[in-house]
């Protein structure tokens, strides 16, 4: 899948003109990116503005969509673009999308962990819920903004009160995990990063993301110590990030990147393309907590399977435990904010 998005980015960068693909065999479809004119929101824009899957492009932002929009219109690809911007333009954005994606909301800083973001993005989370269930109910929604073990339940209980819930269109998106997985995988193990494969499960904060090194392919035998630092380095990927950037926020580029590629497969799944499975935070029986990511196989309908852990390492049997209070807290005390609010 990594390599198909590659495949269109590199069919749209040759100074073809848009007919040079089939657009009669690809259905229409609306994506709206809910904060696109952040600094996920502008790279995830452009990188729709490439996929040939998108037929309309909705950029909105609380402010500098009109900006964002008129310079990612200008490329040559299939997608009509249009920016909006403030309230009163929120219902135009997401009228008749088929995929929201939602990287709207602030970043961390040095010190801070996601669930410090809880007081500012929750809310913001949930007015953008509240219109989603109004404009376009039957959406697609891709879950970015943080913390994402609490911003998916609250996504969910918004939805459940405006009486459109369906589990099956909900996702956190995770795929930046899997990203890292595969990266510092392939870096620790010496095989081809193009060829490499990681399930990650649990969550996006911390402890939560159990990266599951034992499933990874190709084959490697990699040392304990190695996995262990590998699932550290995973789970620690994105205070790297925040350290690095030093007060000037968090990973955008890397996430618009995992951002389009799990869009990407939420519309290949849409058009009935079989066999498409990411790892995602989904409402989940798989374990005994309610949010949980794991591989899902996608389909017309958003969740067409949540897959299972699939056989764990003792090392990883551990992690789940570990994981699963943390989990908890987070799933509840976003159900809780709903619910008050
Ligand atoms: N799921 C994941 O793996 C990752 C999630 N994130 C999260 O994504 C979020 C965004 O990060 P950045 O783009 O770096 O932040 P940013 O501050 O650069 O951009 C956020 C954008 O959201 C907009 N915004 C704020 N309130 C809004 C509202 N009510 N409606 C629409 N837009 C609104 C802002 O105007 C801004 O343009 C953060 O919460 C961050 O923690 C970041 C990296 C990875
Ligand atoms: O670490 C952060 O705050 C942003 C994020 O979720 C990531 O990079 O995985």
């Amino acid at each position: 899948m990594r390599s198909s998005l590659l495949r269109s980015v590199k069919t749209l960068a040759r100074p073809t003109t848009a007919r040079a693909y089939s657009v009669d065999s690809v259905p229409s479809r609306k994506v709206t990116v809910l904060g696109a004119a952040g600094g996920i929101g502008q790279p995830l824009s452009l990188l729709m503005k490439l996929n040939p899957l998108v037929s309309q492009l909705a950029l909105y932002d609380i402010g500098g969509t009109p900006g964002v929009a008129a310079d990612v219109s200008h490329i040559n690809s299939r997608s009509e673009v249009a920016g909006y911007m403030g309230d009163d333009q929120l219902g135009l954005a997401l009228e008749g999308s088929d995929v929201v994606i939602i990287p709207a909301g602030v970043p961390r800083k040095p010190g801070m962990t996601r669930d410090d973001l809880f007081n500012i993005n929750a809310g913001i989370v949930k007015s953008l819920c509240t219109a989603i269930a109004k404009y376009c109910p039957h959406a697609i929604v891709n879950m970015i903004s943080n913390p994402v073990n609490s911003t998916v339940p609250i996504a969910a209980e918004v939805f459940k009160k405006a009486g459109i819930y369906d589990e099956k269109k909900l996702f956190g998106v995770t795929t930046l995990d899997v990203v890292r997985a595969k990266t510092f995988y392939a870096g620790k193990a010496n095989v081809n990063v193009a060829e490499v494969n990681v399930p990650v499960v649990g969550g996006h904060a911390g402890v939560t993301i159990l990266p599951l090194f034992s499933q990874a392919t190709p084959k490697a035998n990699l040392s304990q110590e190695d996995i262990q630092a590998l699932t550290k380095r995973t789970q620690d990927g994105g205070t790297e990030v925040v350290e690095a950037k030093a007060g000037k926020g968090s990973a955008t580029l890397s996430m618009a990147y995992a951002g389009a590629i799990f869009a990407d497969a939420c519309l290949k799944g849409l058009n009935g393309v079989p066999d498409v499975v990411e790892c995602s935070y989904v409402q989940s029986t798989i374990t005994e907590l309610p949010f949980f990511a794991s591989k899902v196989r996608l389909g017309k309908n958003g969740v067409e399977e949540v897959l299972g852990l699939g056989p764990l390492s003792d090392y990883e049997k551990e992690g789940l435990e570990k994981l699963k209070p943390e989990l908890k807290s987070s799933i509840e005390k976003g159900i809780e904010f709903a619910k008050k609010n």
